[in-house]
């Protein structure tokens, strides 16, 4: 196997990368580096966690003229934790260089201190497009000079709707640079932009690109969607591991569900979009620093971050699409390491497991919710290691002596001591636990059709009526709203009235009862992979029907 520096790449980012551990260039890394070196424009396609960061940005440091205070190089993510952690990536690819400027540029950040960042000049800048355009059009940034240009997660910005701007971003640029696209995953959309920015771009695509990564162990669990909090507390108590990330659908969801497992004794913190940016950061630190155990995360957190500690990814809520789920699974196994990954499914998710396994390329067990009988014993294995860790501490000779003192004085066996000291160290809780969370039962063939019937009987009208955007030029049918909203809200055919297709937005009649619930998980929803806008246009609102009407930018 080659080694960095048969890549082309000078010695003094050889030694520099040899120094943070890198023993061998990894696949994507070994074509993608030469290729970027001599100046081609590259797709580049490789699984989560094999370093497509330093395939970037190692031959991007190389060519840098850090002589000159031109911004030279512009690297965009789709969110704000990913730009900053490719900016601290690529400053310690340039420890060699400590004259290169490398600055993050993302929203919630104070503009102060990125246009004085940007006035002493910045030779790369890494950020979301959003806070780019702004930049860009108060003239505080300017990327006329720029060789090279990187859209990490490429398809994602498309995705999350920044296809405009990323296009009046490139507009910006000069016409002869080098483009460079970066994901595990490449729809065909992201094609289309490759076709029209990229010049005779080298598509690099290691093997089993796009299928998920290969050192994580895939499981599900069947859980009614009732259970769901009961089966991931159990599964936390028998699994092993370090640090979690739990992916759910909502940003509510995500508070929710954090509140409750802080109230059970876990250190879980929400991230989501509405968080203010240092709260964001704060809570990746805590993660990384094992300050906390759970992050409880929307998919702004499933592309590209970076975090050594992460063992297991539960997909607590089903992700949208399979891209997203080999995304999300792709936050722990990553540099080679071993993880775990855990996806919930609800019987009318049952279909979509086929789906996402296709996608991810491999099988994914079927695992059961843990018994009480299997929790119980991992708790009688915890309580010995407590003792005999317990056995090691500095106060254990004081206490011994204070613990012989009072089984004299009081002429009680040792053992009954040891026992209510149990007692106590456990707050008296119940330490064995009973009773099983059911299994959902699988469908029987007869049961649906019962079930519809009362909601069937229910009158037309009164129906609300909502209004459905999912941008211009995005050509969508009957079938795909029903397809989207029903999986998404756990709706049923029936619950659709008529359907109409405009040129700007698509009418849809709903029952007027929409549970806010059904609303926010509907509001979520994603038709061919971009989030929609959905608002109540005619009739009884549902709660809070308003949304904004573009995902919020970085
Ligand atoms: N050649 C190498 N040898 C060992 N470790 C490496 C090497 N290259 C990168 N790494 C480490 O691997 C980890 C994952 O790298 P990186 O974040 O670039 O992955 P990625 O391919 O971009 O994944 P994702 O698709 O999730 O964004 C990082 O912690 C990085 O430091
Ligand atoms: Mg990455």
């Amino acid at each position: 196997m080659a080694g960095f520096a048969e890549l082309g790449l000078e010695p003094s980012i050889v030694s520099v990368v040899a120094d943070l551990g890198y023993e061998t260039p990894t696949p994507i890394q070994e074509s993608a580096i030469p290729a970027l070196l001599t100046g081609r424009d590259v797709v580049g396609l490789a699984q989560t966690g094999t370093g497509k960061t330093a395939a970037f940005a190692l031959p991007i440091l190389q060519k840098i003229d850090p002589s000159s205070r031109q911004t030279q190089a512009l690297v965009l993510a789709p969110t704000r934790e990913l730009a900053l952690q490719v900016c601290e990536a690529f400053t310690s690819y340039a420890a060699s260089t400590p004259q290169l400027q490398v600055l993050p540029v993302y929203g919630g950040q104070s503009y102060q201190f990125q246009i004085s960042g940007l006035k002493r000049g910045a030779h790369v800048v890494v950020g979301t497009p959003g806070r780019i355009i702004d930049h860009l059009e108060r003239g505080t940034l300017d990327i006329a000079h720029l060789d090279v240009m990187v859209l990490d997660e490429a398809d994602e910005m498309l995705n999350m709707g920044f296809a405009e701007d990323v296009e009046r971003i490139l507009a910006d640029t000069p016409e002869y640079k080098q483009v460079a696209l970066f994901s595990a995953t490449m729809p065909p959309a992201i094609r289309r932009l490759a076709k029209k920015y990229l010049h005779d771009p080298i598509d690099i695509a290691t093997p089993q690109a796009t299928q998920s990564t290969t050192s994580v162990r895939q499981r599900w669990i069947a859980v009614s969607h009732h259970h769901k909090l009961d089966a991931l507390t159990r599964v936390l108590e028998v699994e092993t591991g370090d640090a979690m990330i739990v992916f759910v659908r909502t940003k509510q969801a995500t508070e929710e569900l954090a509140e409750r497992l802080r109230s059970r004794g876990y250190q879980a913190a929400a991230l989501n979009g509405d968080l203010a940016q240092q709260q964001r950061e704060r809570t990746v630190n805590a993660l990384k620093t094992g300050a906390l155990d759970i992050i409880v995360a929307t998919d702004v957190a499933a592309r590209g971050l970076d975090v050594e500690r992460i063992s297991h990814v539960v997909n607590y809520d089903i992700p949208h699409d399979s891209e997203a789920y080999v995304h999300r699974i792709g936050r722990t196994g990553r540099a080679g390491r071993q993880g775990d990954a855990i996806l919930f499914v609800t019987p009318r998710e049952r279909r979509m497991l086929g789906a996402i396994e296709k996608v991810s390329g491999r099988p994914i067990e079927e695992m059961s919710i843990p018994t009480a009988e299997e929790v119980n014993a991992r708790r009688v294995d915890k309580f010995a290691q407590e003792i005999t860790s317990n056995m090691g501490s500095p106060q254990f000779h004081a206490f011994r002596k204070l613990v012989e003192q009072y089984a004299t004085e009081n002429d009680v066996e040792m053992i009954d001591i040891a026992a209510a000291l149990a007692v106590k160290s456990h707050d008296g809780d119940e330490f064995f636990i009973s009773g099983d969370v059911p299994s959902p039962a699988r469908r029987e063939p007869g049961e649906r059709r019962e079930r519809r019937e009362p909601r069937d009987a229910r009158p037309r009208d009164g129906r609300s009526i909502y209004r459905i955007a999912v941008g211009k030029r995005h050509k969508i049918t009957p079938a795909m709203v029903v397809g989207a909203l029903a999986n998404e809200g756990g709706l049923r055919r029936s619950d659709f009235g008529k359907i109409t297709i405009g040129a700007e937005h698509t009418l849809v009649e709903l029952p007027p009862d929409l549970p806010d619930e059904v609303f926010r998980a509907l509001a979520d929803t994603r038709i061919s992979g971009r989030r929609i806008d959905l608002r109540l246009d005619r009739g009884r609102p549902a709660s809070r029907p308003q949304r904004k009407s573009k995902p919020k930018r970085s």
